[in-house]
């Protein structure tokens, strides 16, 4: 439930030219453990060239997800399809080896004692002048072609990666599952790995279910975002889409810090210091919960005891004075005591925006980037 949100945008995924079955179709996963479901009630599509991110915190059931695809771990319940073609229920089970799916993980662990050829070629059939050439084709492809004949430890962890990426697309798999692969290396090197890697991950064609817990590295890597909680699949779009039109309170902030209002709702109304917000089909009191993100915060300067003027876009302006702020980098990050409650809300600023602490400043919210939820309490 919204006041007002953004149009929500088509998925970047491309369309089938025909009816094709989805490369992945997963329905209806169960998994438990202990009497607890870990993986409850999973279901999801994945097409040839698409990219799923599986984001969630950890605990939530994504690695035991993505083990019962590569046929490691056996569902109680559900079935797994590719191409149309069932290959996992709980009476038939294709062999993890013949599922033709490529796995890549943290710990990408490459052979110490092959050379860098002699990896990318380990799952290679065929002679030995084609593997040579899909080797040499791959290597080219992740800018490591001078290795070829290098072993793993003269390589650093970034290019180690890369040669495991291409050892996993070396055989074509028609799927590829990856466990948080980029979390063991260097912040720095992580940004242009992960789009080297999508760009190849695309040119190879295969459908791609990653699992990862940063919001940040599915927003860049991903065609579609399967929030995941408890097991469950909460929500599943278009980045854009689950970013700015997110199904609760928590899925905002998965995504970024948030602010709360309190407030109850008459005649479809929650009345707030910022404003009254739309709250349509909610019955007269009913406790909701108004959420927007610091980056929605307008900060004003106070003019002789007043803020700006109410508009149809900001609503009313609410005193608070500066609790702290800190510079982040790229924004500042700016905390106020708000009056009307004494609660503590964020605002970030893009640059440097450094006001000193005690200072009267006056807050306005973007009305189409709130979100109205009923009161989690
Ligand atoms: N073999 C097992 N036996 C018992 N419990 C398990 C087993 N495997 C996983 N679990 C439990 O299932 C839950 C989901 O685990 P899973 O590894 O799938 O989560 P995750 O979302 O991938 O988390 P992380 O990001 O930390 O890896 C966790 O509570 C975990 O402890």
């Amino acid at each position: 439930m919204t006041s007002a949100s953004p149009e929500p945008m088509p998925s970047r995924r491309a369309l089938p030219t025909e009816a094709a079955a989805p490369r992945l179709e997963i329905r209806n996963l169960r998994r438990f453990f202990d009497g607890r479901a870990v993986v409850d009630d999973v279901s999801l599509q994945i097409q040839a060239g698409q990219v799923t991110c599986l984001l969630g915190p950890s605990g939530c059931g994504k690695s035991t997800t993505l083990r019962m695809i590569a046929g490691v771990e056996m569902q109680d319940s559900g079935e797994i399809y590719v191409d149309g073609k069932l290959i996992c229920d709980t009476v038939f089970r294709v062999p993890p080896e013949r599922r033709e799916i490529g796995l890549m993980f943290q710990d990408f662990a490459l052979f110490p004692h092959l050379s860098v050829a002699d990896n990318v070629a380990f799952g290679l059939k065929g002679s030995k002048d084609q593997k040579r050439a899909r080797v040499e084709e791959l290597l080219h492809k992740v800018s490591l072609a001078q290795y070829i004949d290098e072993f793993p430890h003269h390589l650093s962890g970034g290019e180690q990666q890369r040669v495991a990426l291409a050892r996993a697309l070396a055989p074509k798999p028609r799927i590829m599952l990856m466990d948080e692969p980029f979390s063991g290396l260097d912040n720095r090197l992580r940004d242009g790995i992960r789009d080297e890697t999508l760009t190849l991950l695309k040119e190879e064609d295969a459908a791609v279910l990653l699992v990862t817990h940063e919001p940040e590295e599915a927003m860049r890597m991903a065609d579609e975002i399967a929030l995941m909680r408890s097991g469950q699949i909460v929500q599943q779009g278009a980045p854009y889409n689950v970013y700015t039109r997110p199904v609760d309170r928590a899925a905002v902030g998965f995504f970024s810090d948030t602010n709360i209002l309190n407030a109850e709702v008459n005649g479809a109304l929650a009345e707030t210091p910022f404003g009254q917000f739309l709250a349509p089909g909610v019955p007269d009191g009913t406790e909701v919960e108004i959420v927007f993100r610091p980056q929605h915060v307008r900060i004003d300067f106070d003019r002789n005891g007043r803020g700006p003027h109410p508009t149809p876009s900001d609503g009313v302006a609410a005193r608070g004075v500066v609790k702290r702020a800190r510079f982040l980098g790229h924004e500042s990050l700016v905390e106020f005591r708000m009056d009307f409650d004494g609660s503590v809300l964020k605002a970030t600023v893009p640059n440097v925006f450094l006001p000193d602490a005690g200072r009267v400043m006056w807050l306005t919210v973007r009305r189409d980037r709130c979100f109205v939820f009923p009161a989690q309490g």
